[in-house]
């Protein structure tokens, strides 16, 4: 049975004497805490301040100033709920747990604090009274500014469970933090982990993990908690980074606090519309534009059109350059791009290998003419040739020009001096040749990603020609004018579009090399001062022991460390390179995800270490996979392997019963979460006529917003009716905020069903349900997502006959 909280009983000598002893704790907890923190920002300052000193002294200055300053924010991330927890072992050994470690001033002593994350705070999450791994007690502490406000013991005495029945871990401060009021903002678990989420948090790291779960199991929760977990685990993750991937940047300011307040800065978070830096692609496309976007064809589909953009043209080219008009044959066209694309490059760094065909083959060319004239011209002064051998010298000119075949006074010609001389003359002039570099353009033009797909979209022809898999209705779907803006669904075209194109940056990456050469040698020149000061003999054991570390640093790895001292985080690094590689990726409703961005965050992650978590039954997208194995084996193969989340921690059980009609409806198969807790608050609903259904609306807002207090109410509605509706609610309850990216720490938002999705709040109010199912082939799926976002009320209004499928929810006559 799910539990309600009970009320809070006043407090015995007994407990008061255990909040002082923790108290006392606690405050010997944050002492050391200011100390690091004094310490680390006074090392810090210095840091900065300090400007000279010797090569090796400015290296590692760089390196503490990254360290220290992620160290003194980590401090101030950390202090709220800084301590949560303690464990007793049968042994009488004492731990205290939290949301960082921290060791005792004798570095030989026990940590005063250990690490959530690390393998001893682990029974703290596991043990049970059946199973309690050598626990006696687990204590929860609350905590609020410092001071200690409540303790919960658990003791774990051998009992066996009832069978049937949802096992809570230190179920009354869990029941305390699911009860209470939401800000807006999703806050951090680490103190109430379940066992079931614990599991997953704590899976290796490599391959792909999914985690299926209904509305409200933890599913982001175990996210973003993995997240911190594996960055604390795998230092060297760190250095890569990991990116979360989220629905929407409403969602991803709501969950936007949660790993701070974990200490940890290494991760990303971004929606795939964001994934390309400098791109804002904020405007969405209609359902069955996106749709078509999203398959995974398109990949095709670019990947002819950029060979199009290859000399794709039909018949011989004619070339006016050098005062001729030379032609380039279709054969000669096809072998140069079968040259330039042998070895497979991307078409921006092909493009040189085409243009060296073209600019060679023209430069012979007109050797061959100049060198065979002056030929002529001396033979026809010394009288050495007839008229008629002209004519045929000419005729065999013609020829070789236009193809048929090369005539034996071209090799000739080509093996004399003035011919050599010549063709090099051009080699050199043709490339700075206007003409020469229109006709380039033309035949290879150098293209970004958004002028070929600006260009693709803007004209049927070549959309035709590029995207034969496709009906023409659904080309016509896709044509657009050209500059008409970018969509989220583009962005995994555009990503696509950059890896087929490639970026020709020699130059930058000549000058790279160059920089990072003359780094090594720096670094080599500190690696030789270091030797060198260290055979003087060094009688400080910390001296010499950084100096014997640069036995095993070579120079490389010391330049290295030095171009790390970049103060930028990995996510700031990460988010402005589009090529950056993570070392984990999680997605959160992965369900949404079309083919083609799955083939971006692969790009993002070679190496396929992936969380991928989330609700098949809340697809939203028109497309959405009916399965994971559809939604994932295109690109991971079997090689993934499936978690389920079962406890749903958000809805009380009041509201999953009234949702299951729904859930049953999409997948008939399926169980509904437990619930932990019930509200006692049944869900309302009620008919009202059309014609009064906006003004009934914003009176039942009012009513509702002045029921949830200090928490946060959500008003769905309809799609189509989101401007309208909002309006009319914000005539009763003006503080009301709606709009593409509402703030949801202000007390009401009127919200979409996309727009709710992942989110939570304490009160829901449902309008016109009818109108949600009908407004897309996900209806229903929209539907349930509406219905499971309240912790707990839900009210439901219906503007004329209920659904069949809440017509359960309706009053009794
Ligand atoms: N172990 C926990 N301790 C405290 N709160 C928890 C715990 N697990 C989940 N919650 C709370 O339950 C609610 C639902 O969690 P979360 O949003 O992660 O669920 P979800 O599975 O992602 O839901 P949805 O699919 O509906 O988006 C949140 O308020 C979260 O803070």
């Amino acid at each position: 049975m799910p539990s309600s909280l009970p009320p809070a009983p006043e407090k015995s000598e007994l407990e008061k004497s255990e909040l002082d002893l923790e108290q006392a704790r606690l405050d010997v907890l944050y002492q050391r805490m200011d100390l690091r923190r004094q310490q680390a920002a006074a090392e810090l300052a210095a840091a900065l301040r300090d400007s000279g000193g010797t090569a090796q002294a400015r290296l590692e200055r760089g390196v503490a100033v990254h360290r220290l300053s992620s160290e003194v924010a980590r401090y101030d991330a950390v202090e709220q709920g800084l301590c949560f927890g303690r464990v007793d072992l049968l042994d009488g050994t004492r731990r205290y747990l939290g949301r960082i470690g921290l060791r005792a001033a004798d570095a030989e002593a026990e940590p005063l604090l250990i690490d959530w994350r690390a393998p001893a705070a682990r029974p703290f999450y596991t043990a049970t009274a059946a199973a309690p791994q050598g626990l006696r007690l687990r204590r929860n502490l609350r905590t609020r500014d410092r001071r200690v406000t409540q303790v919960d013991d658990e003791w774990l005495d051998g009992a066996a469970p009832d069978p049937g029945e949802v096992r809570l871990v230190g179920e009354a401060a869990l029941l305390a933090a699911l009860g209470a009021e939401r800000t807006g903002r999703m806050r951090t678990a680490v103190a109430t982990l379940q066992t079931e989420q614990d599991r997953i948090i704590r899976a290796p790291r490599t391959g792909v993990l999914v985690v299926q779960g209904g509305p409200g199991t933890g599913k982001t929760v175990v996210a973003l908690h993995r997240a911190a977990y594996l960055l604390y685990t795998h230092p060297r993750l760190d250095e890569r980074g990991v990116l979360v991937v989220g629905p929407n940047p409403v969602f991803l300011r709501y969950i936007s606090q949660v790993l701070p307040g974990l200490g940890e800065t290494g991760v990303l978070l971004s929606t795939v519309g964001e994934l390309l830096p400098g791109l804002v692609a904020d405007r969405r496309d209609p359902a069955p534009v996106a749709e078509i976007k999203g398959r995974l064809v398109m990949a095709e589909v670019l990947d002819t059109a950029v060979r199009q953009r290859q000399a794709a043209g039909d018949g011989p080219v004619e070339a006016a350059v050098g005062g001729e008009r030379l032609l380039l044959e279709r054969e000669f066209l096809e072998r140069a791009v079968a040259q330039a694309t042998a070895g497979r490059l991307p078409h921006n760094l092909a493009r040189p290998l085409f243009r060296r065909a073209v600019v060679g083959e023209l430069a012979r060319r007109l050797a061959g003419v100049i060198a065979e004239l002056e030929d002529r011209i001396e033979a026809d002064l010394a009288g050495r040739i007839d008229t008629a051998a002209l004519d045929r010298a000419a005729a065999e000119d013609l020829a070789g020009l236009f193809g048929d075949g090369e005539p034996e006074t071209d090799r000739e010609a080509e093996a004399s001096e003035e011919f050599a001389e010549a063709q090099a003359h051009w080699l050199e002039a043709l490339p700075r040749d206007p003409a020469v570099r229109r006709l380039l353009d033309r035949l290879w033009p150098a293209l970004t990603p958004y002028r070929l797909l600006e260009e693709l979209f803007a004209d049927p022809d070549r959309l035709a020609a590029a995207a034969p898999q496709l009906t023409p209705a659904e080309r016509g779907l896709l044509l657009r004018r050209a500059g008409s803006g970018w969509t989220e669904s583009d962005v995994p075209l555009l990503d696509e579009a950059a890896e087929l194109l490639g970026h020709d940056d020699r130059a930058a990456e000549l000058r790279r090399a160059r920089e990072r050469a003359e780094e090594i040698e720096y670094a080599q020149g500190v690696l030789d001062i270091a030797r060198g000061s260290r055979s003087l003999g060094d009688e400080d054991p910390d001296r010499a022991e950084q100096l014997g570390g640069a036995d095993v640093v070579g120079a490389e790895q010391l330049a290295g460390r030095h171009q790390q001292a970049d103060l930028r985080t990995v996510a700031e690094r990460a988010a402005a390179d589009r090529t950056w590689v993570f070392g984990h990726v999680i997605v959160d409703e992965a369900q949404e995800l079309s083919p083609m961005a799955w083939r971006l965050l692969v790009r993002r992650c070679p190496t396929r270490s992936f969380t991928v978590v989330g609700d098949i039954a809340q697809t939203g997208e028109a497309a959405g996979p009916a399965s994971w194995a559809e939604a994932l084996t295109p690109f991971f193969g079997d090689r993934w392997r499936l978690e389920r989340l079962t406890v749903n921690y958000r809805t009380p059980a009041e509201i999953i019963a009234a949702s299951d009609p729904v859930l049953a409806a999409i997948r008939p198969e399926s169980e509904p979460a437990r619930a932990v807790r019930s509200s006692g608050v049944a869900p309302r609903c009620e008919q009202v006529r059309r014609a009064a259904f906006p003004a009934r609306l914003a009176a039942l807002a009012a009513e509702e917003a002045a029921q949830t207090g200090a928490g946060r109410l959500a008003v769905i509605v309809p799609e189509a009716g989101l401007p309208r509706l909002a309006e009319a609610v914000r005539t009763t309850v003006p503080e009301a905020v709606w709009g593409a990216e509402p703030d949801l720490e202000r007390p009401v938002a009127v919200l979409t069903p996309r727009q709710a999705k992942g989110l939570e709040f304490d009160s829901v109010l449902l309008a016109d349900p009818a109108a949600v199912l009908a407004a897309s082939p996900r209806g229903l799926n929209d539907l349930y997502v509406a219905l499971t976002r309240s912790s707990r009320r839900l009210t439901v209004l219906l503007p004329g006959p209920a659904p069949e499928l809440l017509a359960h929810l309706l009053p009794t006559p």
